[in-house]
This record gives C-alpha cells, structure tokens and sequence, in this order.
C-alpha cells in the first residue's frame, strides 16, 4: 500500500474495484468458438490523500472507470489470451494510462469452463463447468517491474490407499492409533511465482501461461498420485506437500516460489457396536466417515534463495 507521513501519522491507502464479472467469447472462422469467464480485482496505488483529506477528488480513478476497463479491454482483445496476460495488460494499462498511477494489482479467478464432448466429439460452442480454479495475481509498478504469481484453487484429489501417519509424538492426550494404511483426501490451493520481473520479459507466446497453468497442475498431480498402477507411498501430508513443491520448482527453471495450502479431510474409521452386538459395524478399510470439520490445516511454502512468494 502507498503510504505518507500524515499530521504526525502514517497513513496508507490504496482503492480499486473488486468482483468484476466478465466473460469473453471468440469465434474461429471453422465454427468453433472459445469462451472464458474471469472475476477480475483491481487496486491502484496512486497518491489521492486529498480525497481522504480534503474532500479533493482530483486525483482519483473512479472505480467506475476501472470497471469499465475491464469490459473495454476484453472488447479489445481480438485473439484468445491467458488469464495472466489479460491481468498484466489490466495492470500495465493503469500504471501507463494516468500519470497520477505509480503501481497495480490486479487479480482474477478464472472460471472452470470446459468444452463439453457429445458422442465423443468436442462440441462446438458447448461448455461444461469443472472444478479447479486458474488463479493470477499481477502487481506490476509504473516502472515496469512486475511481480507475477499463478495458481490453483479447489483441487479436490482423494486416494484410497499408500498413505499413513506414524512416529508422531504420543503424550496423555494422544488418542490417534498409527497407521500405515488411510485415505489421504485434500483440497489443493497451490499459487507459484515466476520470475519474470519486467514487462520486458514476460514471454509473448499466445496461451504460454495457459499451457504453464495445465503443466503445473499435471506435475502436482503426478507427484499426488504416483503412476497408476502402484501408486508411491505418502507418510504424511506434509511430505507428500514438500515432494509436490520440490517437483514444481525442479521442472520449471522460469518458477522460482510455490506455495501450498493442503487441508487433511479426514476419513474416520466406522466402528459401530451396541452393549448385545459388539460389531454391529467392524471397520475394514471399508466404511468411512467424511468430514471436513474439523481438518488438519498444512501449509509451506518453497523458494530459491534469490526469491520469496
Ligand atoms: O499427514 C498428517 N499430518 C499431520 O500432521 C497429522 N496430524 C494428524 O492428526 N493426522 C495427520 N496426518
């Protein structure tokens, strides 16, 4: 946030316009047509304390205006893009644009629409919604410097075996028995850093990030899972987590920070007995209770040295 020593104070302040719902449609000459719906945030950083302190509107981009950007610039965009590169050209737009501007945020959540298959054939103009969210967050300077992070929302992954949580400290409050044979079940959030830090060098590639997006997501997934048929054996969440980062920042030299959040969704053991049937139920890695309240909530974060998320 921009902040100014202010009456003997500091002050900060940045304003922007949040939850601005767009959707874009393109339409290939062969019939097909591609479509995107993104949820875009803006914040500006610009020096307008004299709206805060003397009712001196002059220097402020009106919210207003910043909506209206973002449908102008959608308009503009004649050729599919990447959710990063619409957010870059957002933020890149603001800090140019008006000269009272010095830096801007811009996020988007991009809705999961895919297209539908209909007796196997990819429909033309059809779309399904799917479940993981593409996620950007830009911040990019008058200057030019950028910061530029994407990621993952709602990945849902669950596997039925090769996972278990043992050697844990054991006190008088310690009811949990070890194991070596569990549901492992979780709800991704993943974001990485790249490590272009200039307009200059982001990559010009159509869809690059698009592509990047899909190859992140297959190599978090790959490390999740292990190969098909055997699978490979998860210890805890949290080593399954760092082997996830680790594999992401080894594949891809241009992502220097990854970030993940991996809540544990507990699958209890059904047990149920009664005073005359002691095994109404007897659990055998068969019946299990979902829950999500409460869960295990298991976060780090991996970078090169020379970076930070
Ligand atoms: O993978 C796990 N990590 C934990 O930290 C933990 N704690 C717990 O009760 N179960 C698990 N499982």
């Amino acid at each position: 946030m921009a902040g100014k020593e202010l009456d003997g104070f500091h002050f900060e302040q940045m304003h922007g316009k949040d939850r601005v719902r767009v959707a874009r449609v393109w339409r290939a000459r062969d019939g097909r047509h591609f479509m995107v719906e993104w949820n875009v945030s803006i914040s500006l950083f610009s020096d307008c304390i004299a709206a805060y302190v003397r009712d001196d509107n002059s220097d402020i981009v009106a919210t207003d205006t910043m909506k209206n950007t973002v449908y102008a610039k959608a308009k503009e965009c004649t050729e599919q893009l990447s959710v990063e590169d619409f957010a870059i050209l957002l933020a890149k737009h603001f800090t140019s644009f008006y000269s009272q501007v010095s830096g801007a945020i811009v996020k988007i959540v991009e809705k999961p629409w895919e297209r539908v298959y209909i007796d196997g054939q990819p429909h033309e103009h059809g779309f399904k919604l799917g479940s993981e969210k593409h996620t950007v967050e830009v911040f990019v300077k008058k200057s030019g410097a950028v910061k530029l992070v994407s990621g993952i929302e709602e990945l849902s992954v669950l596997k039925t075996t090769k996972s278990g949580f043992e050697g844990f400290i054991r006190d008088k409050y310690t009811a949990l028995p070890e194991t070596r044979e569990r549901i492992l079940a979780t709800e991704v959030t993943a974001s990485w850093r790249y490590t272009y830090d200039n307009l200059s060098r982001i990559p010009q590639k159509p869809l690059y990030f698009t592509e990047r997006y899909v190859d992140v997501k297959k190599v978090l997934m790959d490390t999740f899972f292990g190969p098909p048929k055997e699978g490979v054996y998860s210890p805890s969440v949290q080593s399954t987590l760092f082997h996830m980062e680790r594999a992401v920042l080894s594949k891809f030299p241009d992502i220097s920070a990854v970030q993940l959040k991996m809540p544990n969704l507990h699958f209890l053991p059904v047990n149920i007995s009664s005073k005359d049937n002691p095994a109404i139920v007897k659990f055998n890695d068969d019946v299990f209770l979902p829950t999500d309240d409460p869960h295990g909530s298991i976060q780090a974060s991996l970078s090169h040295f020379w970076s930070r998320m």
